[in-house]
């Protein structure tokens, strides 16, 4: 059998322009099943704007942007969870606004909550949780609706090295079972190397895609990847295409 890879999101020459402040400009991009594309670029280049229309909450300005799944995931910066609901019924909420049956919604809840190891916190307040496991929960909620295309806005900025260290290796484990497309975005280029099939490079505003590079690692990776001369090699060209591009 041969894998899915399906294109699920397909941008073409977007552009994206608010009053006179011109976002984006001629964005080519794909993702297909089973990549990780992540996206560095400067500070208000446009890379929230690129992900908030792959979700369908904003339509381009030019160009066409389209994806082959109702089945999209979107994990934001903030965890976003409702602080007067406990973990279990914070995961349940998207499952519950799909009009998702109640026996059902617990089942994809419980699952969701065991795949990102927060089985035993079914029952905490969002206040009782480290902002790793809030993270968690954000995840798994995203998780109950199995989705095809994954949406990633900086979700791990805020928290601290280690825990982010560890997240990132939860959100490997989760890539190579569940096989969506992922797109991801960071300002930590180690981040997008050790996380990505392909990591691409925008320019300063208007933002474009100005370099692309396939990670050559093997999935599932090792985290000791990152204390390697080739691990290293890439992020350096990276950076260096990163300030290229900033100019
Ligand atoms: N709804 C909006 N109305 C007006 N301007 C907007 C809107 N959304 C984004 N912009 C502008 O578009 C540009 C790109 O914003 P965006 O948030 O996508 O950048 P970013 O690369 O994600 O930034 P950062 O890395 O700082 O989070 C910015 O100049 C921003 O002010």
């Amino acid at each position: 059998m041969t894998a899915d890879t399906s294109v699920l999101l397909d941008f073409r020459d977007v552009s994206m322009r608010f009053g006179d402040t011109e976002a984006l400009t001629g964005v080519d991009l794909t993702v297909s099943r089973g990549e990780f594309v992540s996206v560095v670029g400067p500070s208000g280049c446009g890379k929230s704007t690129l992900l908030r229309i792959a979700s369908g909450l904003e339509q381009v300005s030019g160009g066409t942007a389209s994806t082959a799944s109702q089945r999209i995931g979107y994990v934001f910066q903030d965890a976003t969870l409702l602080a007067w609901r406990s973990v279990r019924r914070n995961v349940e909420l998207l499952a519950e606004l799909h009009h998702v049956p109640r026996a059902e919604r617990a089942a994809r809840a419980a699952a969701a909550i065991d795949l990102v190891g927060l089985t035993g916190f079914e029952k905490h307040l969002p206040r009782q949780l480290s902002g790793g496991m809030r993270m968690r929960t954000s995840l798994a909620r995203s998780l109950t609706l199995d989705p095809e295309l994954f949406l990633f806005d900086e979700p791990f900025g805020a928290l601290d090295e280690i825990t982010r260290e560890r997240l990132n290796d939860e959100l490997l484990k989760l890539f190579v079972q569940q096989n969506f497309a992922g797109l991801f975005i960071t300002h930590s280029v180690a981040e997008a190397v050790y996380l990505s099939t392909r990591v691409l490079v925008m320019s300063g505003r208007p933002g474009t895609i100005v370099a692309g590079f396939d990670v050559p690692f093997d999935m599932p990776r090792d985290p000791d990847i990152r204390f390697t001369p080739e691990f290293a090699a890439l992020v350096g060209q990276i950076s260096h295409a990163l300030r290229e591009g900033h100019r």
